[in-house]
């Protein structure tokens, strides 16, 4: 299918190499198995939370959402006044960009005047397995909608009749969430401040099937944490995503309909660590492939993060050096750092 990005091709030697590799260690012995069964894992319900009962029961629905935030970092959330019918556009509009021909997607300018880096597929610094990422993706900062031409004009008006109903919602968890650690007493207006539609970031993300072989030796996406306060993730029907929840991976559940929110590294700084970054990954499927989108809620470039109580645990640190650091360290090692280069 013309669509679908060179994996085999490109990183032939790679998968090759890493087969051979992982074959000779499973007959020598088991110590050292690059291996793990994606298929072992837990499926759990995140906490669910019905956004109507802030309209009638408040104080307890707050009290649910900042439970969750500190407890498991994850959970989802129904009723959040993002309509079916714009989420199914959106995930239509999606489809018909991935479904563009490879040599289109990955050409210079497909979209218009956005940056170079917006399209991504697989790890073009991948060592290893590991590292390689079974997925393409859109990554776009919301200032850079705007330059979208007119051949993606309906893609970019779901864009922006998305990112409009999103950031409300981000903005009012972020605000709750900031209720509940007091934090609103010093800063009330903290989010109104620093973080507008445009600071904002969204992933379109398509995981493509993986042949059976590959498919329990490669991620989808990689464990990471969101580099955001809050994100909020609309995924199909397909499964996939799994999160790290007492040194365990577990898969979370889709529920039609629901959305699923995380906590990034900023807001686990914000609030001097009571709110937890988690770790998560993406594993893939053989059969289907699965779409995701994500909404990265964050603040603008110059946006001071600093923890809300004392003693801090994090040193204040602006968003861009935040943004930079990472940036580094993906050069490098080709991983974030993240929060723990601002340790106390
Ligand atoms: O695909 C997913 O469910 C999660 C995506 C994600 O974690 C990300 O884009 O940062
Ligand atoms: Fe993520």
């Amino acid at each position: 299918m013309d669509y679908e990005p060179p994996f085999l091709e490109t990183y032939k030697t790679l998968l090759q190499q890493n087969i051979e590799d992982s074959s000779n260690t499973n007959n020598n012995n088991n110590s050292l198995l690059l291996v793990e069964n994606f298929d072992d894992e837990e499926e759990i319900e995140l906490p669910l939370i019905d956004l109507k009962r802030l309209n009638d029961e408040r104080e307890k629905c707050m009290e649910e959402i900042s439970d969750a935030a500190r407890r498991w970092g994850f959970f989802q959330i129904v009723n959040h006044g993002i309509s079916n019918d714009l989420l199914g556009m959106m995930l239509f509009e999606q489809m018909k960009l991935f479904y563009q021909p490879f040599v289109k997607k990955s050409s210079h300018n497909f979209l218009g005047n956005l940056s170079p880096r917006t399209y991504r597929w697989g790890n073009p610094s991948a060592t290893n397995l590991r590292q390689l990422l079974w997925s393409e993706a859109f990554h776009f900062p919301i200032s850079d909608i705007s330059m979208m031409d007119n051949d993606h004009k309906s893609l970019r008006s779901s864009i922006e009749a998305f990112v409009a109903a999103v950031t409300p919602l981000a903005q009012c968890l972020a605000e709750i969430l900031a209720c509940k650690v007091n934090m609103m007493i010093k800063s009330k207006n903290y989010f109104r401040e620093n973080c507008f539609p445009e600071s904002s970031i969204i992933r379109l993300n398509r995981y493509p099937p993986c042949p059976k072989k590959l498919s329990s030796k490669l991620y989808g996406l990689m464990p990471h944490c969101d580099s955001s306060f809050l994100s909020i993730v609309y995924q199909d029907h397909v499964g996939g995503l799994e999160l790290l929840k007492d040194g365990k991976w577990v898969r979370v559940k889709p529920i039609p309909g629901a959305l699923v929110v995380n906590i990034g590294d900023l807001y686990q700084a914000l609030s001097n660590g009571i709110y937890k970054s988690i770790k998560h990954r993406v594993v893939v499927s053989q059969k289907e492939e699965r779409y995701s989108m994500a909404f990265f809620y964050c603040p603008s470039q110059e946006a001071l993060i600093q923890s809300h109580s004392k003693p801090a645990i994090y040193r204040t640190f602006t968003f861009r050096e935040y943004r930079e650091q990472n940036e580094k360290a993906v050069k490098q090692t080709g991983d974030k750092v993240g929060l723990s280069r601002f340790l106390l």
